[in-house]
């Protein structure tokens, strides 16, 4: 089987984009996606995307990650998929496009893409540890010395041992100045850390304003693969206007064969 795909990156989170308009994709073919996201026998990716027709929003995206398995939303490959729409011509500056929690609007200007994420109504603040979904769900941990922390190790610990068999991202945090925090993710579905995880910063800018941490709405997220940024409205129930910036960028075309 022979297709022309793309691949990207933002902040470093990699992913392989398909314009799969034409539905040509085999999507339930877990073992092909697991394949294309290996670093060793395929194209290589904490992710792979596919950008379809919708009825109601410019476009649809489909996110699977690394291991071949569909999963909830993604940040970072949101953002690199309404670059992408922009690449096809489909979008101009402003966009609104379906991913599997609904609705989000985006705007990109060359290869800086703000995205719109859900509301967030429920944190769960624990002893040492706080808990949300921002589209896909986090554990938000601070440390000390996170340059050296074992992320992989501690990482995958906690994502297996609290939270079960669905599992949860897991981000390790360290307060850099008022509104700074520095930033690095073991990602459920990749099983490793990544270089950057979109909804994960987004998780820890909310709760980094939730427990006092911080008091700026507008936080800079310092992660291995490059900053972001975090804005937001804190509302009666929760977290609204949630907006998640930055880089994402178009790195090569290729030929699967
Ligand atoms: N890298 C993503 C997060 C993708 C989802 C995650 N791996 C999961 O399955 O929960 C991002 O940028 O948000």
């Amino acid at each position: 089987m022979e297709f022309t795909f793309y691949k990207y990156q933002g902040t470093g989170n990699d992913f392989v984009i398909i314009d799969n308009r034409d539905l040509f994709f085999p999507k339930e073919d877990t073992a092909l996606v697991a394949k294309i996201c290996d670093r060793r026998f395929g194209v290589g990716a904490d992710g792979l995307l596919l950008l379809e027709n919708n009825p109601s929003a410019d476009f649809t995206m489909v996110y699977y990650n690394s291991d071949g398995n569909l999963s909830t939303m993604c940040g970072n490959g949101g953002r690199c998929i309404v670059h992408f729409a922009k690449f096809l011509g489909i979008i101009s500056k402003n966009t609104n496009f379906e991913a599997v929690d609904g609705l989000h609007e985006a705007s990109v200007e060359g290869d800086w893409v703000s995205l719109k994420m859900n509301n967030i109504n429920t944190i769960t603040t624990a002893e040492n540890y706080i808990y949300l979904n921002t589209g896909s769900p986090h554990h938000v941990q601070l440390v000390s010395d996170l340059e050296t922390f074992n992320v992989f190790g501690q990482g995958k610990e906690i994502r297996n041992n609290i939270y079960g068999k669905n599992g949860s991202n897991v981000n390790f945090v360290e307060q850099e100045n008022p509104d700074t925090f520095s930033v690095r993710t073991y990602e459920r579905g990749v099983e490793d850390e990544t270089l950057s995880c979109g909804t994960g910063v987004t998780a820890v800018a909310i709760a980094m304003f939730e427990t006092g941490k911080t008091s700026s709405n507008d936080i800079t997220l310092i992660t291995p693969g490059g900053n972001l940024q975090v804005s937001f409205e804190k509302t009666a129930k929760g977290y609204k206007n949630v907006y998640l910036e930055g880089p994402a960028t178009q790195v090569f075309k290729g030929i699967w064969k």
